[in-house]
């Protein structure tokens, strides 16, 4: 297949010069190590395939350090995971060796009678594209060992390959290694996360009579339960990623006070706060491997979406007092707090999107145009995490440039880094596709990459865009550009010729982009505002919508092989939860509502047989055809026709 390589030229004169330093330095830190753990073998070559030290902008081509290293672990994990940092030439043919990796995985697959063990090793070294046999175990030393290593810059690399954990402590580890196979654990959870909330328990509502002197049959005081805690969803504006739900997922509101006697209704349980950065969609978490229900995207700082509701207080007696019933000895259990799994995805909210193949100057230009100080280097991903900046134009106007890591061929399947990014630009008005000048084919990487965004989204690709041909200080890029514009212009795309390093054409570039914008949002305008006005508590109103079910609607099933009963019922399960049975009133009046309800009627009609049971919430019972009631050892069976109960809200 035709070179698609992006970087040759730039790898050639690099990897020479970085070789030659890298060998240098690396003989005189190995012998400074005192305790190396694992020995890089020497290459093919003759030279050790150590990864390419990151070149500065300024000093046109030197080595220099890395502006800010991610942990080790992750490090590591990143440049085990990404085959391509062994070999001193990145491009985005590199990928056939991925695709022949993956044909290799299908042949594993299709070939049954290979050895189990021996596949597996196989398989995963394809997957990496990694040859473990280039390394050998020294010395199996602590692991503690490794931080010195690193601070000092030594160069003989801790190569472990470990498996990435799961973000969701046990939950969904296969999901979850899948999608975010090959991305370093720095970044794991940084856009996408899985949180529990719980909103809080009612409490309970008591039993008690009044003493007093001189108040002879003060009558019932028990009081009511306090409501349980709500759950709210708010956007903190000073978040920008959703990286502590890395550590802290489960979120449980408070769950109310117990009423207490002389009427003391109990305390409200706390709310609980869940703080979101802005552009985060919030989804019912679905079954594995698939989407759950959108519920809401919060995008603006300061809004806040009640989540969950929090369970209604348990009735005291004194609320069960009627004039039939004037002593009542019965109290409702607190309802139980609504919880569920969400899943949180953020996408920024930026109007511009800088997109485009590893390297081609994408933090560059960012950094020229806006304050941002993205990390810039000469080797392909130096881009790990988006990085935001904000242009500023005459008369207060701003626009907010996203830079992603750079999109290789394959993204949408998941090689590189770029694909985890690439939902950023969904929410993008406009994207500005950099070109690199210097590479071999830009044409073919301006193909590649827009194929790219096609096939990760049709939406995205219809998206508005601006060409920026980049590094026009080299020669090079000179030389290319006569041809890369006609090519284009051919196709009806008018691009932008740039050096981002010097600054020249960028205003140009940045000028086109801000027209193009103001042109996107006002035909987006209305859509806007209506996304404005949407209510943000509807999930709260569907829990609540629920709550206030009428017991009557009910649905009964049957088990004809058990002789089984189910009555399911949002509003008489509720009922069932909130029956405190330690009262027996409690009893007699869960028998008054089933009759009342039509449920004993249904069972009767539908044939409902001596000794069948019947299931309802979490209460079973035995049918007992002597007086059509239900039988239990544990219910009583007297008549509940003088207890009034009060009308079920
Ligand atoms: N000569 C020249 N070099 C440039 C220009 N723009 C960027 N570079 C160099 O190209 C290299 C890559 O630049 P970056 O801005 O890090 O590229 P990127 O697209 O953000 O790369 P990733 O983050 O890895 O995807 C750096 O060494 C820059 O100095 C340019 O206009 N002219
Ligand atoms: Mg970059």
């Amino acid at each position: 297949m035709a070179s698609l390589s992006t970087c040759v030229a730039l790898h050639t004169l690099y990897s020479a010069q970085a070789r030659a330093n890298t060998r240098r330095s690396s003989q005189r830190k190995l012998s400074q190590n005192r305790n190396p753990k694992l020995k890089l073998r020497t290459g093919p070559n003759g030279l050790p395939p150590l990864p390419p030290s990151p070149v500065d902008l300024s000093g046109g081509g030197e080595a220099t350090t890395y502006i800010r290293l991610p942990p080790k672990e992750d490090f590591v994990d990143d440049l085990v995971q990404s085959s391509n940092f062994f070999s001193s030439e990145v491009k985005l043919s590199d990928f056939e060796a991925v695709k022949a990796a993956e044909e290799k995985i299908l042949i594993h697959e299709n070939d049954r009678a290979v050895d189990d063990s021996e596949s597996e090793e196989e398989i995963l070294e394809a997957n990496l594209g990694l040859d473990f046999g280039k390394f050998e175990l020294l010395d199996q030393n602590s692991v503690g060992d490794n931080d010195d290593d690193y601070d000092n810059g030594d160069e003989v690399l801790g190569f472990q390959y470990e498996e990435p954990e799961s973000f969701l402590d046990g939950e969904d580890d296969s999901e979850g290694e899948e999608k975010e196979k090959g991305v370093p654990a720095v970044m794991r959870c940084f856009d996408r996360a899985k949180i529990y909330v719980k909103a809080g328990d009612g409490g309970n509502g008591v039993v008690a009579f009044r003493r007093e002197k001189y108040v002879p049959l003060g009558g019932p005081s028990g009081g009511d339960g306090g409501k349980g805690g709500n759950v709210y969803v708010e956007v903190d504006g000073s978040m920008n990623s959703l990286l502590p739900f890395r550590k802290n997922i489960h979120f449980r509101a408070g769950r109310g006070s117990h009423g207490q006697g002389k009427n003391q209704v109990g305390a409200k349980g706390e709310d609980v706060l869940v703080k979101v950065a802005p552009g985060t969609v919030i989804r019912e978490a679905g079954k594995a491997g698939e989407q759950g229900k959108f519920l809401f995207e919060l995008l603006h700082p300061g809004q806040r979406a009640q989540m969950l509701p929090g369970g209604r207080g348990g009735r005291g007696n004194a609320s069960f007092k009627s004039g039939t019933n004037k002593v009542p000895k019965i109290a409702e259990n607190g309802e139980k707090g609504m919880e569920m799994w969400l899943e949180l995805e953020l996408k920024l909210v930026a109007d511009v999107g800088i997109v485009g193949a590893p390297n081609a100057g994408k933090s560059t230009l960012l950094s020229v145009i806006s304050a941002a100080q993205p990390t810039i280097a000469n080797y392909p991903f130096t881009t790990l995490l988006p990085n935001l900046g904000v242009v500023s134009f005459d008369y207060d106007e701003t626009m907010v440039v996203a830079d992603l890591p750079g999109l290789l061929e394959g993204a949408h399947r998941g090689f590189g880094l770029g694909h985890e990014f690439l939902r950023h630009t969904e929410r993008c008005s406009v994207l500005v596709h950099v070109v690199d000048g210097w590479g071999q084919q830009p044409e073919y990487e301006f193909e590649a990459v827009r194929l790219e965004l096609e096939l990760f989204s049709p939406e995205l690709a219809e998206k508005p865009y601006i060409v920026a041909f980049n590094k026009m200080d080299l020669p090079e890029a000179v030389e290319k550009w006569t041809s890369f514009k006609e090519s284009l212009q051919a196709r009806g795309i008018e691009p932008f010729c740039m050096s981002a390093v010097n600054g020249q054409g960028t205003r140009e570039v940045v000028y086109a982009v801000y027209e193009l914008l103001k042109k996107r949002k006002k035909e987006n305008q209305e859509a806007e505002g209506w996304a404005d006005s949407l209510n943000l508590n509807h999930v709260a109103d569907i829990v609540n919508k629920q709550r206030s079910a009428s017991i009557n609607e009910f649905e009964i099933s049957h088990d004809s092989s058990s002789n089984t009963w189910l009555v399911v019922g949002a509003g008489i399960q509720r009922f069932v939860q909130m029956t405190n049975w330690k009262y027996s009133e409690s009893v007699r009046r869960f028998q008054h509502v089933l009759e009342a309800c039509g449920v004993n009627k249904s069972l009767i009609k539908l044939g409902v047989k001596e000794g069948d049971r019947v299931i309802v919430g979490e209460m079973e019972m035995v049918w007992d055809n002597s007086n059509d009631k239900f039988g239990s050892s544990n219910l009583s069976k007297s008549s509940a026709g003088s207890v009034k109960w009060p009308k079920w809200k």
